[in-house]
């Protein structure tokens, strides 16, 4: 077992606002923020089917040849920023990962917006477009219930963020395949030690386990939990609550001699959100606050423009 708790956050997805359950979840959910910044969430409601066809699709587009996995290659999805992308292909603090994925967002009409357009799906799994299609708006509405923990254990109200910063949110999706590895290489990571941009991240990882969280007193693993998504903070409500909410490093490493899959869902401020201070305590600002300046989708290209440098140029985004 984890040493991170297991939150059920089934009150929060209910409609009636007086449920008093939701307070006792929201205070589980502010004391996790703050201690580690990782949390698991059960009763979430994402169909159990839903996430087996996911899983499976994803096994069969990743055992495609390379060929293949390439007719959706990134450098294809051009500005929108979808796509597959190879081992090696993603940098993690300036080094290659060992893993391979592919990016998704929100489904839109092509346009000029970077980071916005269609998502680029595989013609030869025809059931990867169906499980991402229905698992993007099942995430959003766990991100939405776990936000309305989020406010209430903030003093804010139960709605705050839903009406304000994630009426209309930016969502990230991506599917990784980690080979099994690298065994002892201080270096190579499956992923490398990161914190996460934006709100939340809602991580559901299959059974072979290697996430690595860094608390104060050392790493620990957040091993694979049935039926729960691993929550973390990312680094926008770690500014906003001026620290007091944690956005911790993590990394991965897949030591399980398996083909590890993880299928982490961002969601984050909208793309023209200012992401104003949180009101609080009476108005009165956090101390340790960073006023953000600018809005959230100049920020995410900030960060993302480090995370492919090659796609970066090429596409001059
Ligand atoms: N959208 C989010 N939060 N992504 C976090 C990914 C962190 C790894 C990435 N290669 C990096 O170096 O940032
Ligand atoms: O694959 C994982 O378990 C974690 C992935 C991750 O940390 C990320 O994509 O930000
Ligand atoms: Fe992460």
């Amino acid at each position: 077992m984890s040493e991170l708790p297991v939150i059920d956050i089934a009150p929060l997805l209910q409609a009636e606002a007086a449920d008093p359950g939701k307070r006792a979840v929201a205070d589980a959910i502010g004391a996790a923020c703050r201690e580690h910044g990782f949390f698991y969430v059960s009763g979430h409601g994402v169909p159990p089917a839903l996430i087996e066809r996911l899983d499976a699709a994803s096994r069969r587009f990743f055992a495609l040849p390379e060929p293949v996995k390439d007719e959706i290659s990134m450098a294809r999805g051009g500005r929108a920023w979808r796509g597959f992308f190879p081992v090696g292909g993603e940098l993690t603090s300036g080094r290659p990962d060992l893993k391979e994925g592919i990016y998704f967002g929100a489904e839109q009409p092509p346009g000029d917006l970077p980071l916005h357009g269609p998502n680029l799906f595989p013609a030869q799994v025809p059931e990867l477009r169906e499980a991402v299609l229905e698992y993007l708006p099942a995430m959003t509405r766990v991100g939405q219930a776990v936000m309305s923990g989020i406010a209430l254990s903030l003093g804010l109200a139960e709605d705050y963020f839903r009406t304000g910063y994630t009426a209309d949110p930016t969502i990230l999706f991506r599917i990784f395949h980690y080979p099994p590895g690298p065994a002892d290489d201080p270096d190579t990571w499956g992923v490398g030690e990161h914190t996460d941009y934006g709100l939340l991240t809602l991580l559901l990882q299959d059974g072979n386990g290697g996430l690595q969280v860094r608390t104060a007193t050392g790493w620990i693993e957040a091993p694979p939990v049935p039926g729960t998504f691993v929550c973390n903070i990312g680094d926008m409500l770690d500014k906003l609550t001026g620290g007091r909410y944690r956005s911790t490093p993590h990394r991965v490493r897949n030591r399980s001699g398996n083909e590890r899959l993880s299928f982490p869902f961002f969601f984050d401020p909208g793309w023209d959100s200012e992401v104003p201070p949180l009101p609080y305590a009476g108005g009165q600002r956090w101390d340790g606050q960073v006023d953000f300046t600018g809005t959230y989708g100049e920020y995410l290209l900030s960060k993302v423009s480090k995370v492919f440098p090659h796609l970066f140029e090429q596409q001059q985004l």
